[in-house]
């Protein structure tokens, strides 16, 4: 990395010094945290009360340590020396001895902090030095200068490779890692923004958009606290995804951020996956005004309604009906929640009408009483009220009803709560989403606008398992039927976010209430469920059109032979697009073939000679979704990654090996861009081995866009 002369050798020395003086600092915070959870953990708890302000303090002390522990590895990676003298380290957390003092460590987040990341030989921003530490544990084994006011590199400058290249050059170990020490200016802008609302990252493959949106995510917890908060959650396309990010977070000392699929967010395991053409239809926003008239139809729409109270029916005008259920309807709550309210309305027309029917009632009993004895009963009553002195008020027969009473008393009736069970059923998500697409007429009532060809599409068979594009509408009836989610976050952060579908969208706004969030993707990668071309179109109905848009422009792991192999593809997938620029150089792509006896032997020798030319290198082999049982039964797995093209996005190794290109393309709708996304997973090498003669369905029709 660096010149390792004698002034070299020399900073190395007092470097180490002074990062094992903030590692001694660091550890006593850690022994200090530990001790304190220990002695909380310890201490006798009387009463609830307490006992739940000990579970909050250990909680907190539990997530110091985490966050304590998971900084100390490359915990200081930085130093700035301003030109006034003043030098500052940088390091995965701030560590301060004395508040007086200046501190011992900075925090990679804080202002103080920013030059570090953007300064340059034209802006400065008031540095001389910038110096990169290498670390191998808590021991520094490198430096390297950059000097940036001008000046002639001096005996404590050491001038040396970029610290960039190095972190490149490590080899892939098949999780992400931080790149807190080397972001680069046009990713740092970005990471600390203090734009609140929706931040949009795109960026060809590569270009960093992941580790933005993750230090992203650690920045907004350091610097809005209102949203952190709240929490903040990063959602992934997939398992194997997520896995592949699970560390980056915890390594910049964030535990706490919640990491998740769609699937997850919703809590439902899919039992299977729909066609494409299907999930495309179910992730449409017309299934979210279905499903809300298919809930609307389950509300009290039947015109007049016979009650029965006690021995006697009680008939409910249609007006009544319809009085309460616009109330329930218009008042802002959820179906379940609403039909207490409608409850309560359709008691109070229950009453109304036995006050007004008993009232008639006892005005027949006086008229026929007044025609066959000519005795006023009304007038009789109040004489002898007044006889009694009781004459204060005028009685009347109403006045013999306690209506608060009947009132009180149908609340709790069984047979009114059945007869509002008719009018006003408690309703599951699974209710609402089965009628949706089971039920024989609720297509042609709810989905008007599809064709025939659509419905017939949509339509699922009874008692089959719930899929992946059903997850989106289970999670919309559940808001209908329940109310918005409990658990919401002050900040979102979405990778791969041109794979959402609308429903999708929705589901997510709905946990982000502050539409505080960030959003990276390209849509040269869109999969077959994806029905927007742009940012624009995916975004506007859900977030509004005003998004703070950034592009990244240089790509951190595909080489440039790559990009230059795969340049063609990139104009008929995404055409217009201007070629990103790699910082990596490489070795050109190699395209073998095999026929279909042939594939397997040629796939393994392929890997065999790879493993014995760079040994410890991550090999990925990418495959359609279709192929990959036929190569994890012979065996492929023992040699490297093996991966269908479905789930590649957003994964890198050091070398992948691509299998039947024509096969990826013609496997699902949009093929080539998941042939696009393949070929650009590799930050070294790049092997394809296409198959012959051309197996059926892999025609080059699929290389149309299935998008339109
Ligand atoms: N500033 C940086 N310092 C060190 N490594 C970096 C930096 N920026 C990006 N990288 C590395 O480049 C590679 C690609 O980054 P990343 O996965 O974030 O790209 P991406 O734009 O999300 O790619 P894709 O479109 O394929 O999902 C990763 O190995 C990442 O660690």
């Amino acid at each position: 990395m660096s010149q390792i002369n004698d002034g070299a050798a020399r900073e190395v020395e007092l470097e180490r010094v002074q990062v094992s003086a903030i590692g001694e600092l660091l550890h006593e915070r850690l022994a200090g945290a530990r001790e304190q959870l220990a002695l909380v953990l310890a201490s006798p708890s009387d009463g609830a009360g307490e006992a739940y302000e000990r579970e909050v303090a250990a909680g907190r002390l539990a997530g110091e340590v985490r966050r304590l522990q998971g900084a100390e590895d490359g915990l200081v990676f930085g130093r700035i020396d301003l030109a006034d003298g003043t030098v500052l380290r940088i390091g995965r957390l701030g560590l301060q001895r004395d508040l007086d003092e200046l501190p011992l460590l900075v925090d990679w987040r804080a202002e103080a902090a920013r030059p570090f990341y953007e300064a340059t030989p034209v802006h400065p921003m008031g540095l001389r030095r910038r110096r990169h530490l290498r670390l191998a544990g808590r021991t520094v084994v490198g430096v390297s200068d950059e000097l940036l006011d001008g000046s002639a590199p001096t005996g404590q400058d050491v001038v040396g490779d970029g610290p960039l290249t190095a972190a490149l050059q490590a080899r892939r170990t098949g999780r992400m890692g931080a790149a807190v020490a080397t972001l680069q200016a046009e990713q740092d802008e970005i990471v600390r923004s203090p734009h609140r609302g929706v931040t949009v990252v795109q960026g060809g493959p590569g270009t960093g958009k992941t580790v933005v949106a993750l230090h992203r995510a650690a920045y907004v917890l350091y610097a809005f606290p209102k949203a952190a908060e709240r929490g903040v959650l990063v959602l992934g396309p997939n398992a194997r995804f997520l896995d592949y990010i699970s560390q980056v977070l915890p390594s910049l000392g964030e535990n706490d951020v919640v990491l998740a699929t769609c699937e997850e967010l919703a809590g439902v395991v899919p039992g299977a996956a729909d066609a494409f053409e299907v999930a495309r239809l179910k992730g449409g926003a017309a299934l979210a005004d279905a499903l809300a008239a298919v809930v609307r139809s389950r509300q009290a729409t039947g015109g007049d309604f016979d009650i029965r109270v006690g021995q006697e029916w009680i008939r409910l005008q249609d007006k009544d009906v319809a009085q309460a259920r616009e109330a329930a309807q218009t008042s802002g709550l959820a179906h379940n929640r609403a039909r207490r309210l409608f409850k309560e309305l359709l008691v109070d027309a229950v009453v109304r009408e036995l006050a007004r029917s008993g009232a008639e009632v006892l005005e027949r009993i006086d008229a026929e009483v007044a025609q066959l004895t000519g005795l006023d009963l009304d007038r009789a009553a109040a004489a002898d009220l007044r006889r009694l002195g009781l004459d204060d008020a005028p009685a009347t027969g109403a006045d013999e009803f306690d209506a608060d009473a009947v009132r009180a008393d149908l609340l709790d009736d069984a047979l009114l709560d059945q007869a509002v069970e008719d009018l006003w059923p408690r309703l599951t998500p699974d209710d609402v989403v089965r009628t949706l697409l089971t039920d024989g007429d609720a297509p042609a009532a709810y989905l008007r606008q599809f064709t025939d060809e659509q419905r017939a599409l949509l339509r699922r068979t009874p008692g089959a398992p719930w899929t992946d594009a059903d997850v989106p509408l289970l999670d919309e009836a559940a808001s209908l039927v329940d109310g918005p989610p409990e658990q919401v976050f002050g900040h979102v952060v979405v990778d791969e976010a041109q794979e959402l579908t609308a429903m999708q969208w929705r589901m997510i706004v709905r946990r982000c209430p502050g539409r505080s969030m960030t959003l990276v993707g390209d849509f040269a990668q869109a999969g077959p469920a994806t029905v927007a071309r742009d940012w624009k179109e995916a975004l506007g109905p859900h977030l509004g059109r005003r998004f703070d848009l950034r592009t990244l422009t240089v790509g951190y792991r595909t080489t440039q032979e790559i990009l230059a192999a795969t340049g063609d593809l990139l104009a008929r997938i995404a055409p217009g697009r201007p070629p990103i620029r790699s910082i990596r150089r490489g070795e050109v792509p190699r395209t073998l073939a095999a026929d279909p006896e042939s594939l397997v032997t040629a796939l393994v020798r392929e890997l065999r000679e790879q493993g014995a030319a760079y040994p410890g290198e991550l090999v990925g082999v990418i495959c359609a979704d279709g192929r990959t049982e036929q190569l994890a039964t012979a065996g492929i797995e023992q040699h490297a990654r093996l991966v269908p093209a479905s789930q590649a996005r957003g994964l890198e190794f050091d070398a992948a090996v691509v299998v039947d290109p024509d096969g990826i393309t013609a496997a699902r709708p949009g093929g080539e861009r998941d042939l696009y996304v393949a070929l650009t997973r590799a930050t070294k090498r790049l092997c394809t081995i296409t198959v012959s003669p051309t197996e059926p369905g892999s025609s080059h029709s699929a290389r149309t866009d299935h998008r339109s």
